[in-house]
């Protein structure tokens, strides 16, 4: 492996699954091993064989049918633990065991009360037990972020010795600082004799958002394998994010010169399949899997996009899995975004006066609007392309209701030009609005039909309305949309009595019109 590639050693399924309510059962973790493999991860941390039996089958499971990852149990730095790892292994075409102890002054005084010289003595122990065992053996310094540099010289170089061939500091509080860490990193380098030896690993937590951040400044300062997990998953805040990490690396290999070998357009699957077994949504502003990680709304950025990708975007969607990136519509969005999206709808404007107006009624729209989703934009069209002669015009429309009273609704309605003011009460608002325009209009026409359809899921959605009505055998079918339903009614009505003033007619063989 050249000097410059970059080992990954995922431990979504250890690590992540120490998330509080993430923890998967055996087939699940399977499913997601094998989701680690087609992403090319070059170890897969399977599990804590010593934890339960459940885990110990997982691993088991995991080492059985995973052939292209080394898979890796973790273990305590006790006989038992190495034992249980060593034995969930067996089965792997290739495998590790990763053993570690606390080497902070805080945890070996607190928690393990272990004077430190007792620490170096049970860690070389358990080095050894384990490279009787296996032959790829990795050996962590938990806490190394909070622990003096001069006793990690002392047990690593012991470690060395005793067989381990990869060394991890983790910083496992999330307590380091970039700088920081990455002088800690070349330090044990440039002190430890027999560094070369080993590879070195850290294992970084997002206490303070900084996980990825320090996994950078590691390798940049010669670490060469980066643990870290899928969504960023793992004890309290996560640990350093996969995706993030190899996608910082590979898009900075300008400046960085490192490589991984990982399979980037399996990324978002991962992602997603992670997502869905822990139940753990990923948050859209999510760096590389968000759901807006590729989404441009804003329409000075759309534009840019349209004209070269490359203005606003540093990884290509795709890359990761991404199906494409996307233009999404919204009261941000400009002309050029409005227009490409028409088109591929398939609807094209004839001149530049058309595309203003509907611009105009899409603005509006997304003022009342979040999103706006290709059937409103649609919806959009159909309203301004029907051509028929407005002799009625709905000027304006006010309702009014309470429990225990009849709704009332006040409507003003141009007939040819004219303005003219009803107020009627009805059965509901949308009955009461009926009655006012009709006592205007005067149509005698019979409303056969009446139906609402949510337009798109939400409650922001556009309401879109059918009003069918019939007038000595003519029958005609008048819509109307609106993110108020009263007035997508009233637009509907009024639509229909346009077409039956057009004169449109029925053929009672095909239908309404
Ligand atoms: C930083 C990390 O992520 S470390 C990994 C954390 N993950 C987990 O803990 C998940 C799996 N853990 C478990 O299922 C359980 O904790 C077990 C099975 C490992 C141990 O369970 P128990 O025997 O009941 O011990 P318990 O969890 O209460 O305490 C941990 C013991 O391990 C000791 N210990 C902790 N780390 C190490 C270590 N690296 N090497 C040796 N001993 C250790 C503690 O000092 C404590 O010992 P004590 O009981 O003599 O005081
Ligand atoms: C077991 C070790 C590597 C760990 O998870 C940590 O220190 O955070
Ligand atoms: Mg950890």
């Amino acid at each position: 492996m050249s000097s410059n590639r970059v080992v990954i050693f995922d431990t979504t399924l250890r690590d992540g699954e120490q998330s509080p309510g993430a923890s998967m059962t055996r087939d699940e973790k399977l499913r997601i091993a094998k989701s680690l493999e087609r992403l090319r991860v070059d170890v897969i941390e399977a599990g804590f064989a010593m934890a339960s039996q459940g885990d110990f089958e997982s691993v088991r499971a995991i080492a059985s049918t995973i052939k292209d990852s080394t898979v890796c149990s973790l273990s305590r730095a006790l006989d038992n633990d190495i034992d249980r790892a060593a034995e969930a292994l067996k089965p792997a075409a290739s495998g590790r065991i990763h053993t570690f102890i606390a080497t902070s002054p805080i945890h070996m005084q607190y928690k393990l009360q272990m004077e430190p010289e007792k620490v170096i003595e049970q860690s070389v122990h358990a080095v050894k037990r384990a490279r009787n065992q296996c032959a790829d053996v990795e050996f962590s310094c938990e806490d190394a972020g909070r622990s003096e540099l001069d006793f990690l010289c002392r047990i690593i170089e012991k470690a060395i010795d005793a067989g381990a061939r990869t060394i991890n500091i983790p910083d496992t509080v999330g307590y380091a600082l970039p700088h920081e860490f990455g002088d800690t990193i070349r330090q044990l380098l440039e002190r430890i004799p027999n560094a070369d030896k080993a590879i070195f690993s850290v294992h970084c937590h997002n206490d303070l958002g900084l996980a990825v951040a320090n996994s950078l400044a590691a390798v940049v300062n010669g670490a060469r394998q980066v643990e870290c997990t899928i969504n960023g998953l793992g004890e309290r805040a996560g640990n350093a994010s996969l995706e993030e990490f190899v996608m910082g690396l590979r898009t900075r290999k300008d400046s960085l010169g490192l490589s991984t070998g990982i399979q980037t357009e399996h990324i978002v699957p991962a992602s997603k399949l992670v997502s869905s077994i822990t139940g753990f949504p990923v948050q859209p502003n999510k760096a590389i899997v968000g759901a807006n990680a590729f989404a441009h709304e804003s329409g000075i950025h759309q534009d840019g996009v349209l004209k070269h990708r490359e203005t606003y975007e540093i990884i290509k969607a795709e890359d990761v899995g991404w199906n494409t990136n996307k233009m999404v519509l919204g009261k941000l969005s400009g002309r050029n975004a409005f227009k490409t999206r028409m088109e591929e709808l398939g609807i094209g404007f004839d001149s530049k006066e058309e595309l203003d107006s509907t611009f105009k009624k899409f603005k509006a729209l997304a003022d009342k609007k979040r999103e706006i989703y290709d059937e409103d934009l649609q919806a959009l069209v159909s309203d301004s392309r029907t051509d028929i002669p407005e002799v009625y015009k709905l000027v304006d429309l006010e309702t009014g209701s309470r429990m225990g009273s009849s709704p009332e609704a006040k409507v003003t309605l141009a007939v040819n030009g004219e303005d003219n003011d009803v107020i009627s009460t009805g059965d509901g608002a949308v009955d009461a609005v009926f009655k006012a325009i009709e006592a205007i209009a005067r149509s005698g026409a019979q409303l056969e039909l009446y139906n609402v359809k949510a337009i798109t899921s939400g409650t922001d959605s556009q309401g879109e309305v059918t009003v069918r009505l019939a007038r000595k055998g003519r029958i005609v079918n008048g819509s109307g949309a609106d993110t108020d339903v009263i007035i997508a009614s009233a637009k509907a009505y009024v639509h229909a009595l346009n077409l039956l003033e057009a004169g449109e007619k029925r053929n009672p063989q095909t239908g309404p019109i």
